[in-house]
């Protein structure tokens, strides 16, 4: 089975365009989980530009699946996740100034660097997943960093799906087969959608989750948040 974790990054976004509490992210966020969403996924940046540091505080509070907070492991960040104990950390390497996630780990250079705070995080209870390019030598030295899952970067793959979805899934089938067979759980995300999410469920059969946000929030626009939740849970049976 595959969970669905809905990034509500895009309801943060909203909010902040005027300064007042319109959308609630924490009610956006209960009504995500009443709707079947299996988990919420956020991505504070250093700049806030959508989820803040504070709504991570109050959605640990209140969040009832699973809370997944993704970041770059920054001391605020680290210190952040350390006073909030989300049940998954998702890793990322980006940048501050970054428009969104743009690369993964290279686990081979970061592989020390990686080992030490993905021990601390484990220490803390939470599971770790570090996201990753589907490239075999990185899912290889991720084992070294002790990391539980990684979260496969799947830009490369909804960019190539238009034009040809065998070659677009053909690294990613194998980076999840070379993970699984080494012991790492895997999940994936990035730009997936309502096109080229079902076929990635049907190639990488060991997936355990996926974190969508830009496009359900934008389909939500159209066939309102609960419908379309529904929609992408179908995806993934
Ligand atoms: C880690 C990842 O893949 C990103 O998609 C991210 O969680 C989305 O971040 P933004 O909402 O800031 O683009
Ligand atoms: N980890 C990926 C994520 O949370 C959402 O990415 P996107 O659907 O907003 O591209």
């Amino acid at each position: 089975m595959t969970k669905l974790s809905v990034n509500i990054n895009k309801i943060a976004t909203l909010r902040n365009a005027r300064g007042h509490n319109r959308p609630d992210v924490l009610q956006a966020a209960r009504d995500c989980e009443r709707f079947g969403a299996e988990g919420i996924t956020v991505h504070p940046r250093p700049d806030e530009r959508h989820i803040r540091y504070q709504d991570v505080r109050d959605l640990k509070g209140i969040v009832t699946t699973e809370l997944n907070v993704e970041g770059n492991p920054t001391p605020d960040f680290l210190e952040l996740v350390r006073e909030v104990r989300p049940e998954q950390v998702t890793l990322v390497p980006d940048a501050p100034d970054a428009i969104t996630s743009n690369a993964g780990w290279d686990t081979l250079c970061h592989q020390e660097y990686l080992r030490g705070i993905v021990q601390e995080l484990k220490a803390l209870g939470c599971r770790v997943s570090i996201f990753l390019d589907p490239d075999l030598e990185m899912v290889k030295a991720a084992v070294g960093t002790g990391t539980d899952r990684i979260e496969l970067y799947t830009e490369a793959y909804a960019t190539q799906y238009r034009h040809n979805r065998e070659a677009a899934v053909a690294p990613y089938r194998a980076a999840a087969a070379l993970a699984q067979q080494l012991g790492l759980g895997v999940n994936a995300g990035h730009d997936l959608d309502l096109d080229n999410l079902a076929f990635l469920k049907q190639q990488l059969p060991a997936l355990q989750e996926v974190s969508i946000g830009h496009a359900l929030i934008c389909d939500a626009l159209y066939l309102g948040l609960e419908n379309t939740i529904q929609l992408y849970r179908r995806q993934l049976l």
